[in-house]
């Protein structure tokens, strides 16, 4: 993997070019000019998916000079160092191998010399067996009754994917009532432990390192809270399970390692899902539909390492993408999925994306002097149309957004869903093509209206149009299909990365704000007036010790 400065290529120069010669097309012509454009500008996953990139900003020769630009910058061996296990998360000295939890072919991955396939199975089959028995209810509570209730204690990486998988998921669940708590305010656990009943209900503390403070408050308080109603400590291993890399930590809180289902230091947060962090979504679906999950992700994976980069989907979403954040100065996208199921999916690709790529230093340690990561942002369509769509049509920002939407529903009621998928259909057709000045006029004058009567009003009807999309159309939002869009977006966010030059698998970005919290706790516990911050910091904290 070569450590290359992305604006010192000849590619990016091109780029530049290109930009500066082209940065006012618009995609009217585009399409007039080619009646082909989205058959050129589309390609298909397996029989399920369809990308269409035909309504962005772009040409052929646009794709040529980006893929360039990936080539120079040896985004092929970014590639193969990852799927090869090497350390490529520098500063923490580990390997990023989370296409390892799903590798259906079982090659060989090793780290250090030592294949890791063995140790995944056999944790699979850990939480297979583990599932069974808590579905099928052989696993009983301390009273002898079957689990009725999970509770996943995490945060981040350790709660929004099994969050979003098991709303994703929604159509394929079981009896089992899933419940997640990831704030520290207090609410979130105590709401949460008011709806279930400590006889029958499964604690899942789930944290890579096992110190993360939110969810050891919230772990703790649940074991208070259960033990206040069972009694005996002996009790606890019926009632919680770790999800965890760390078996020292985790025996220290008193859970039986034997409930300790690992995974290890090459597994990022914020992709861990696929690891035993994805305990909930086997509970919640069954451990069937994970492996399907998994088996989706699996052939997004075979996708991404083996397709030339002008077919490559990651690729082709990566590099557009960088085309607007690196030359149209665009600094946030959206994901907009047109699916109620799909509600927490972009919230999700919020810690994917920008704690992966919100870098400001390359791998040399030097501040870049370029763009890197976007912020992303997005709610489930239609909703987002009463919300922020006016921004996004007639705003004065560029704002490249993702439509998602699977063609078949899971509740086909009355006309709901293709009232869905006109909306679907028509948000990207107006963005890229708006709605002229002479549009508007024609449209007064059918309706009745003088030029005179309207001239006022009629700037504020037109839409510039030319806000690019990418349209994502799936048949059905099954296990499969939504493995292979997570793994999509993962390896989109790999290759953006890996031409920046920076290292996207780390994260000391959210240590300060810790660090400086854990300083501040205990000035909170005393009465006396704090002086030790900025006279901010200080007025906040004491007002609100007078006010409490
Ligand atoms: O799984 P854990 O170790 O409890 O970390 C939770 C989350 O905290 C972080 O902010 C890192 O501190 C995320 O990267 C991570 O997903």
């Amino acid at each position: 993997m070569k450590n290359i400065n992305p604006t010192q290529t000849k590619a990016w120069k091109a780029l530049e070019a290109h930009f500066a010669a082209n940065k006012d097309r618009q995609l009217k012509q585009l399409f007039a000019a080619d009646p082909a454009r989205f058959d050129k500008f589309s390609t298909t996953f397996g029989a399920d998916v369809l990308v269409d990139y035909s309504k962005n900003l772009i040409t052929q020769e646009t794709l040529d000079l980006l893929i360039d630009l990936a080539k120079e910058t040896d985004l092929a061996g970014a590639i193969d160092a990852m799927f090869n296990g090497e350390k490529i998360n520098q500063t923490e000295g580990r390997a990023v191998l989370h296409v390892a939890l799903r590798n259906k072919a079982d090659r060989e991955i090793k780290v250090d010399g030592k294949d890791v396939m063995p140790e995944v199975k056999a944790v699979l089959a850990k939480i297979k067996g583990f599932c069974e028995k808590v579905i099928g209810g052989e696993w009983k509570g301390y009273t002898g009754k079957p689990i009725q209730h999970v509770v996943n204690i995490g945060i981040g990486g350790s709660d929004l994917g099994p969050v979003m998988i098991c709303e994703a998921l929604r159509p394929y669940k079981n009896h089992l009532q899933m419940h997640f708590v990831s704030n520290v305010d207090g609410t979130h656990i105590a709401e949460t432990l008011k709806q279930v009943d400590p006889e029958t209900t499964l604690f899942l503390v789930a944290s890579k390192t096992f110190t993360t403070q939110e969810t050891m408050t919230n772990a703790h308080t649940a074991r208070d809270w259960f033990l206040k109603h069972a009694g005996d400590k002996a009790h606890v291993a019926k009632h919680f399970a770790a999800l965890s890399t760390n078996g020292k930590a985790v025996a220290e809180f008193g859970i039986d390692t034997n409930n300790m289902f690992e995974f290890w230091d090459w597994v990022g947060g914020r992709y861990s899902s696929w690891s035993a962090i994805g305990m909930p979504i086997a509970l919640s679906v069954g451990f069937d539909n994970f492996d399907a999950l998994q088996r989706g992700a699996f052939e997004m994976d075979k996708h991404f390492a083996t397709t030339d980069f002008a077919q490559n989907i990651p690729v082709l979403l990566a590099l557009i993408g960088i085309w607007y954040n690196n030359f149209y100065g665009a600094e946030t996208e959206t994901i907009l999925p047109y699916d109620q199921y799909m509600h927490r999916f972009a919230a999700y690709f919020q810690q994917g994306n920008m704690e992966s790529n919100g870098k400001f230093v390359d791998r040399n340690g030097n501040p870049v002097d370029y763009q890197t990561g976007p912020i992303i942002w997005g709610e489930p369509g239609t909703n987002g149309q009463h919300a922020f769509y006016q921004l996004i049509h007639q705003g004065t920002k560029l704002i490249p957004s993702d439509f998602l939407a699977p063609a078949i529903s899971h509740n086909p009621i009355g006309d709901h869903h293709p009232k869905l998928l006109a909306n679907f259909f028509a948000q990207t057709e107006a963005l890229a093509f708006g709605k002229s000045k002479e549009q508007v006029e024609a449209e007064f004058v059918a309706a009745g209206k003088t030029l005179e009567q309207v001239k006022d009003l009629v700037p504020f009807k037109v839409f510039e149009g030319n806000r690019p999309t990418n349209s994502i159309l799936f048949k059905k939002l099954t296990p499969e299909t939504l493995g292979a869009l997570i793994a999509m977006y993962e390896h989109k966010i790999f290759v953006q990365g890996a031409i920046w030059n920076i290292f996207s698998f780390d994260q000391w970005g959210v240590e300060l704000g810790k660090q400086l919290a854990n300083k501040i706790l205990p000035e909170l516990n005393t009465s006396e007036t704090v002086s030790s911050h900025d006279c901010s910091t200080n007025g906040l904290i004491n007002t609100w010790k007078a006010w409490k």
